[in-house]
């Protein structure tokens, strides 16, 4: 039998542990709607700029231009706007979401939030194949994603309903751990 679960489903984790992939997979396999709280942030900004005729900003763009508190103050909006939508969706955070103080307490309300936890060297390595990005130290960048990672660690076990271990998993067996966790979840509620 399908598994349709009781509320929304949100995503999150450390960057690159597979938010956006595993998450559309998740909706797919759900027969659910799929949002990615980055690409809202980038419509409702470009929404803010005059329209869809707006030239896009790309989420690191936007932090460029806006800074950190305008990007958040855009995440807010974004994900006030989603709660107003109501029904069932799969929502991947961004990388940095939990770490927004006034997200919490949307996040909180909206749905069931798991934290898809994968190794810190799975997620260097895939970091670092496109090259070392501008928020790590770039004379020591593995030493400054490890000081990252474990601060966001922390704060993703906090804001979980849900922990996913998904030690290296493919897409397809991520995929089917996430669904299995929220049934047994699910289950013994
Ligand atoms: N389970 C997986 N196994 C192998 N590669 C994966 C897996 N999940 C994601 N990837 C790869 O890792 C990269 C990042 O994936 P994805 O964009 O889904 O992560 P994310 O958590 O949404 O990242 P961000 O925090 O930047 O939004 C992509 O190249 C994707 O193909
Ligand atoms: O890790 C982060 O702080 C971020 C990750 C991206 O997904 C975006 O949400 C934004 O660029 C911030
Ligand atoms: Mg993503």
């Amino acid at each position: 039998m399908n598994y349709i679960p009781s509320r929304p489903i949100i995503v999150s984790g450390i960057k690159h542990c597979g938010k956006s992939t595993l998450g559309r997979r998740l909706a797919d396999e759900l027969g659910l709607k799929f949002h990615d709280l980055d690409d809202l942030v980038v419509d409702l900004c470009r929404e803010n700029r005059g329209g869809p005729d707006a030239i896009t900003w790309e989420p690191r763009e936007i932090y460029r231009r806006l800074g950190k508190s305008g990007f958040q103050e855009l995440e807010i909006g974004a994900l006030k706007r989603l709660s107003e939508q109501g029904g069932l969706y799969v929502l991947a955070l961004g990388g940095g979401t939990p770490d927004n103080p006034d997200a919490l307490p949307v996040l909180s309300g909206l749905g069931i939030m798991v934290y898809l936890y994968e190794e810190a060297e799975v997620l260097f390595s895939r970091i670092a194949a496109r090259g070392i990005p501008p928020f790590l130290d770039e004379k020591a960048p593995w030493e400054s994603f490890l000081e990252l990672f474990r601060h966001r660690d922390t704060l993703y076990r906090s804001t979980a309903d849900l922990v996913v271990e998904l030690n290296g998993a493919d897409v397809q067996d991520g995929a089917a751990r996430i669904r299995k966790s929220l049934q047994e979840m699910d289950n013994v509620r």
